[in-house]
């Protein structure tokens, strides 16, 4: 079979060469019959196509006249695109073969029908693959340009119907036959071109245009038809254009790619990040601020915001204003009003009536004599904690309401006491809130100092008991004994806090040895009732005033040592182990005051 095909097809060139040469003006419409014979191939793909390719035997002619056909409709050069497209392509095939029939009356030349064998040979189709062959179709393209020169003539006449829009680029050069068809490849690579082509191709064939359009897709199929005849080679690069379209599609997305582009944008997005980044590591070296203030700076800065108000308000009563009855009692009420109590107000104001009374006076006299009163009220409850090791352990029961810093006080206190080189033991008697006995573990661990706890609910008197005795075994300096707090039910606490000082009496009459009440310097008024409830309820010896260090309502402690006069042994000015710190009446007098 291939022998017959090269000799149909070197029959062919050699026509092609003559019939170029006669057919200058007339023959465009016989190269869709040459695309018949390239279905040969085409069959390989559809069986349809064959039947009809045996019918226009035209094969031969097409081969020759195909050129000058193509030069026609290639008038259409531009046309000449599309139509090839068209006849290569798959639907065309069929629409193309009605076409050809029509050319063929005017080419029956009987040669193509042995061609039509090989039509038969379907069995080609298997080789559908050589599709690729098409580029071999490249070497015809050399022989096509020798034909050109008719082509140009040709053209002319199709270029009416097929006419503009592909003339543009592809049409001047290729404007020989076979130079449009190659051409057309890479024109209609522009895909722009070859859609209007097709739309065209219409004219020739009034049958044809409507198929045209469908040709789009055939067009790969089409290719190995071009293999058969080297000379029609020139329409097959036409169907090659059809390669294109995809490529349209894939044009398609490079535009997409074009965004791309923007995404560089964010590059400086990235940059936004990095600094984000650098913020981020900024707070990082927050945790810096290692240098720690000192307590009595920590408590001054606590009472500032009750120092501020105090001193605020005196400088308000005391502005350009002579001391007499009504700025005293100006006064008076402000120092109320900054919880320092009644007693130390009248305490202030007698201060200065006695020694400033008529004259004029500063708020900075007035905040100096207010110091000096406010200490002298609290240096007989500032006394240091003493622990009478005589007693093996020493019992410190530690009451308050909930929430009042009981078991931070705890710990803070066992660290100072193992610190000292006190054997210390812990015993959680909060046996209602869970949370708390786990908090007194970890204070337990933070001090090395063993705790005694029961299940949450068991009873709290049962567990001081056993944790005294264990103490005793122990031979512990120490026992701190943490307690609930539960004002909510104050006969119930009253009983529970009269158990616990009745069972560690049996183990030791003087037991609880020390009983200290946390006392919240945020609570203003109220902490001077809790004091009274606990100090009548537990037998309350002593005060820890807790969270001096963020309140404004510090003057509560001289109200409360001033009506209780219960020693402070501490006050609490932050979270941290170590922020217990023993009570200074000077210096609180001082910052309370407002004074350097
Ligand atoms: N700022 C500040 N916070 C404190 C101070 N003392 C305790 N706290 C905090 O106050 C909260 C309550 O402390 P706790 O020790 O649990 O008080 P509690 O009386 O044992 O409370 P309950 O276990 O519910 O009975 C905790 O968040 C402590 O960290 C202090 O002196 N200053």
């Amino acid at each position: 079979m291939a022998g017959f095909f090269k000799k149909i097809f070197s029959f062919g060139k050699k026509e092609i060469v003559e019939e170029r040469v006669d057919e200058t003006a007339p023959l465009p419409p016989i190269r869709w019959d040459a695309l018949d014979t390239l279905r040969p191939e085409a069959e390989q793909a559809e069986p349809e196509h064959l039947a009809r390719k045996q019918e226009p035997a035209p094969h031969p002619p097409l081969d020759g006249e195909g050129r000058h056909e193509v030069a026609g409709r290639g008038d259409g050069a531009d046309v000449g695109h599309p139509h090839p497209r068209a006849t290569l392509g798959t639907s065309p095939i069929e629409g193309e073969v009605e076409a050809a029939p029509q050319l063929a009356p005017e080419e029956p030349q009987p040669e193509p029908a042995p061609t039509i064998p090989p039509t038969p040979e379907p069995i080609v189709p298997a080789e559908p693959e050589p599709l690729p062959q098409p580029q071999p179709e490249e070497e015809p393209r050399p022989e096509p340009e020798k034909p050109e020169p008719p082509a140009p003539e040709e053209v002319p006449p199709a270029q009416p119907g097929p006419t503009p829009t592909p003339a543009p680029e592809p049409a001047p050069q290729e404007v020989p036959v076979p130079a449009p068809a190659q051409p057309d490849i890479e024109p209609s690579r522009p895909e722009p071109q070859l859609q209007p082509a097709p739309v065209e191709v219409p004219p020739p064939p009034s049958e044809v245009p409507a198929e045209t359009p469908a040709p789009i897709e055939v067009p790969p199929s089409a290719p190995p038809a071009v293999e058969p005849s080297a000379e029609i080679s020139p329409p097959i690069r036409q169907p090659a254009p059809i390669e294109p379209q995809p490529i349209h599609a894939e044009i398609a997305p490079e535009p997409e790619l074009v965004p791309p582009p923007p995404k560089p944008a964010p590059s400086p997005g990235k940059v936004t990040v990095a600094k984000k980044v650098e913020q981020k590591a900024e707070p990082v070296k927050a945790p810096e601020p290692a240098p720690r203030r000192s307590w009595f700076q920590r408590m001054r800065d606590g009472l500032a915001r009750s120092s501020r108000e105090l001193t605020g308000n005196i400088a308000g009563v005391f502005t350009k204003r002579k001391l007499d009855d009504d700025t005293l009692q100006d006064l008076e009420d402000v120092l109320i009003r900054a919880d320092l109590g009644v007693e130390t107000a009248l305490r202030v104001t007698d201060s200065l009536a006695a020694s400033r009374y008529g004259r004029d006076v500063s708020d900075a006299e007035v905040r100096a004599v207010m110091a000096a009163e406010v200490e002298k009220v609290l240096t007989p409850v500032a006394r240091p904690l003493e622990l009478d090791l005589s007693h093996k352990p020493h019992v410190v029961l530690v009451v308050g309401v909930n929430g009042t810093g009981k078991t931070t006080t705890i710990g803070k206190l066992a660290a100072k006491l193992t610190d000292g080189g006190l054997k210390v033991m812990l015993a959680a008697g909060d046996t209602f809130r869970a949370a708390a006995i786990e908090q007194l573990k970890i204070w337990g661990e933070r001090t090395k100092s063993p705790v005694v706890a029961s299940k949450l609910g068991a009873d709290a008197a049962g567990l001081a008991y056993d944790a005294f005795e264990k103490a005793k075994e122990a031979g512990s300096d120490v026992l701190i004994i943490d307690t609930a707090g539960r004002l909510q039910n104050k006969t119930e606490l009253m009983a529970e806090l009269e158990k616990i000082v009745r069972v560690l009496g049996k183990l030791d009459p003087e037991a609880p040895h020390t009983v200290l009440q946390t006392v919240d310097a945020t609570t203003g008024q109220n902490a001077l009732n809790q004091v009274e409830i606990f100090r009548n309820v537990a037998g309350v010896n002593g005060l820890v005033m807790t969270k001096l260090d963020g309140t404004a309502r510090g003057g509560i402690l001289v109200a409360i040592a001033a009506k209780h006069r219960l020693p402070v042994y501490f006050i609490g000015v932050g979270e941290q182990v170590d922020d217990l710190e023993p009570f200074s009446a000077s210096e609180f007098a001082r910052a309370i005051a407002g004074v350097a």
